[in-house]
């Protein structure tokens, strides 16, 4: 049979876009970035589980909203079991985070506005600090390369209108306090989290992209949390550690991994899917 080739629309940091006919083929692959810098090491099976964990998340979800999957399967065989076929939607062009603790860009806007996003928050919070209740913190998509700016939620109103605003954050709320409470009963804090939307042709707003993997959230063990202290990221941390003991210097090319920091890594995700979806890797 022949097999008409796909296009590349799309290569970012760990995942890449294809066009094949009208659907999308959205490829992760074993590629780790931290600090935003792509390690040239890959971590065998990263792509492979973090897409299987998101082809979890989205039947896990379906009673809250329909999703852009085809397949998971009828995909290129160079891609088999790291890539989803998707349908094409007409992108929202908003990022919708939603967070349940403060951290990293949140944290900095915190501490020199008293708000994230245009949503004020109590004084005194502290690095990985659990906020009274998840919110969200929309942003713009910003350009590669380039930090998201964040923007209120009377921004994402003069984009969307409000129905839709408000809809985008009832949403991203919803997948947000589904993920973190069933992580919560792992023993995973699923700190923060950015998921994509697109419209579907008949209007309907559509979950896209991946959802709930390490790479869109932040996941932390729960037994090591302590607000005021920079908390653990359970899949990057080692080798951030590690990293940051050989003096890289982070606007240099990141370092090649030992095998061990390799097998380590690789560990952690095999460790993440397991402990969430109930099942074996
Ligand atoms: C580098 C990989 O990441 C992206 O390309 C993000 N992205 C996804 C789309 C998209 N566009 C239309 N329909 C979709 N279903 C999707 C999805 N998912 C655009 N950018």
């Amino acid at each position: 049979m022949y097999l008409a080739p796909v296009e590349l629309l799309h290569s970012g940091k760990v995942r890449d876009l294809y066009a094949d006919g009208d659907d999308l083929i959205l490829v992760a692959s074993d590629r780790v970035s931290v600090y935003d810098v792509i390690l040239p090491t890959p971590i065998p099976d990263k792509g492979r589980i973090l897409t299987q964990l998101s082809v979890w998340w989205f039947d896990q979800l379906g009673d809250l909203l329909p999703n852009h999957v085809i397949s998971a399967t009828d995909v290129p065989p160079e891609f088999a079991g790291r890539a989803i076929r998707c349908r094409r939607l007409q992108m929202v062009p908003v990022e919708c985070v939603a967070r349940g603790y403060l951290t990293g860009g949140g944290l900095t806007e915190y501490r020199a506005t008293g708000s994230v996003s245009g949503v004020s928050l109590p004084a005194g919070l502290d690095e990985a600090s659990r906020l009274p209740e998840p919110i969200f913190t929309p942003s713009t998509k910003a350009p590669a390369g380039q930090h998201d700016e964040p923007i209120s939620f009377s921004a994402v109103v003069e984009t969307v209108g409000a129905e839709t605003a408000e809809r985008l954050r009832e949403i991203t709320l919803g997948v947000y306090e589904r993920g973190a409470t069933l992580a919560a009963e792992r023993g995973i804090i699923i700190a923060d989290t950015k998921i994509e939307l697109g419209w579907a042709p008949d209007g309907t707003l559509v979950l896209a992209d991946e959802v709930l993997t390490p790479d869109s959230s932040r996941f932390w063990p729960a037994d090591s949390w302590q607000p005021g202290r920079p908390a653990f990221s359970f899949d990057k941390q080692f080798v951030r550690d590690w990293a940051a003991g050989t003096g890289w210097d982070k606007r240099a090319p990141g370092p090649e991994l030992p095998d061990d920091m390799v097998e380590r890594t690789r560990a952690r995700y095999v460790e993440i899917y397991e402990r969430l979806t109930g099942k074996p890797w």
